[in-house]
């Protein structure tokens, strides 16, 4: 069994470790193009072994695709982070093309795997694998929801004294500013939120859930990394144990919720095929209507993907 990680820097590296401490692979590949980068963490990483407690053997390599091969899962987190005063959109330029160059890679030695992209803007990037993987779309799918869902938790905590892991939520649509959290679909151990919390408050939260990743932007400079990358693992690891869990994944729409060709944050299970299904919720109109403008922004995002022009194929409009 083996797991391969593409971009060795904060998120990659984070993620890779966290592959390997939870063993979820005999063996796993770290790939990033920077020189001696993936020779150096895989070994710092294998040195933590004995203490660690993990069996996981961690190999890095330079771009060299080949070592990658029969990889069942592989998690995409090359390419550029944004910096103060950027936004995620900003970056797809540069990283549409590593992404697109990265998933040719991969799909060459490891057809089979199921690919998870984490490279911003995400829901646009999770678009360009698929279009580069030629691959069913229950096997090219983004990671944003858990991320940003564990945001959501860990304020909601704060705010109410109690653990985060009695929180369940769920947010959907773009991994943007435009992310729809969803306080109906937000209990305490089945306690409907709104019991619990003041309603101004609440709303408090939401925004500051939608702009948790300029937050750590503006305070470290550059992306956060620990969060994101337990997340992707978290992902990794449903996956590989065939866990069927329930989570907020980016994933490809055709129908659901009105909505068709384009990747965007919905609840799924994810097992062993990747996707097992999408699951559709009786969203009411206000939720409906910010997933549909949250869609549009993606879409446009879309559009200047396509107007880069590096893929034959495209769905991207500006409409739903
Ligand atoms: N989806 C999310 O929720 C989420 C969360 C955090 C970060 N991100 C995104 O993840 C990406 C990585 O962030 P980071 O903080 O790890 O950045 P980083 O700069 O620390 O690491 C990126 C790594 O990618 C490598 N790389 C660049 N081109 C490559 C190629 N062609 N092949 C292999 N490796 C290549 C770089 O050498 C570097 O080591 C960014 O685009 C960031 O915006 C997404
Ligand atoms: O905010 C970013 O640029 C990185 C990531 O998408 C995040 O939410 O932390």
């Amino acid at each position: 069994m083996k797991i391969t990680v593409v971009g060795a820097g904060n998120v990659g590296a984070t993620c890779a470790y966290e592959i390997a401490r939870k063993e979820l692979a005999r063996d796993l590949v770290l790939l990033d193009v920077k020189e001696g980068l993936t020779l150096g963490k895989s070994l710092d990483m294998w040195q933590t072994s004995s203490v660690q407690g993990f069996n996981t053997r961690i190999t890095g390599v330079t771009t060299d695709f080949s070592k990658t091969a029969g990889s069942e899962v592989v998690v995409i987190t090359s390419g550029i982070p944004r910096r103060p005063g950027m936004s995620r959109d900003d970056l797809i330029d540069i990283n549409a093309r590593i992404v697109k160059d990265v998933t040719e890679g991969i799909v060459k030695y490891s057809p089979d795997a199921k690919i998870i992209v984490v490279t911003n803007p995400l829901d646009v990037m999770t678009y360009a694998a698929f279009l580069a993987a030629k691959l069913p779309s229950n096997k090219v799918f983004g990671m944003a929801g858990i991320l940003d869902g564990a945001r959501y938790k860990a304020f909601l905590a704060e705010a109410l004294h109690i653990s985060p892991q009695s929180i369940h939520a769920i947010l959907m649509g773009g991994h943007g500013d435009s992310m729809v959290p969803l306080p109906r679909y937000t209990t305490v151990s089945g306690i409907p939120i709104t019991e619990l919390i003041e309603d101004s408050v609440l709303e408090k939260i939401i925004e500051r859930t939608r702009k948790g990743g300029g937050e750590l932007v503006e305070l470290m400079g550059t992306s956060a990394w620990y969060a994101p990358g337990a997340a992707a693992a978290q992902m990794v690891e449903a996956i590989m144990l065939d866990q069927r869990r329930v989570f907020p994944v980016c994933a490809a729409l055709n129908g659901e919720y009105g909505l068709n060709d384009l990747h965007i944050g919905v609840p799924v299970i994810l097992g062993k095929n990747g996707i097992e299904k999408v699951i559709e919720l009786n969203l009411n109109d206000d939720e409906m209507a910010l997933l549909h403008k949250s869609a549009l922004e993606v879409k446009k995002i879309m559009k200047s993907l396509d107007n880069l022009n590096i893929f034959e194929e495209r769905y991207g409009s500006d409409t739903l």
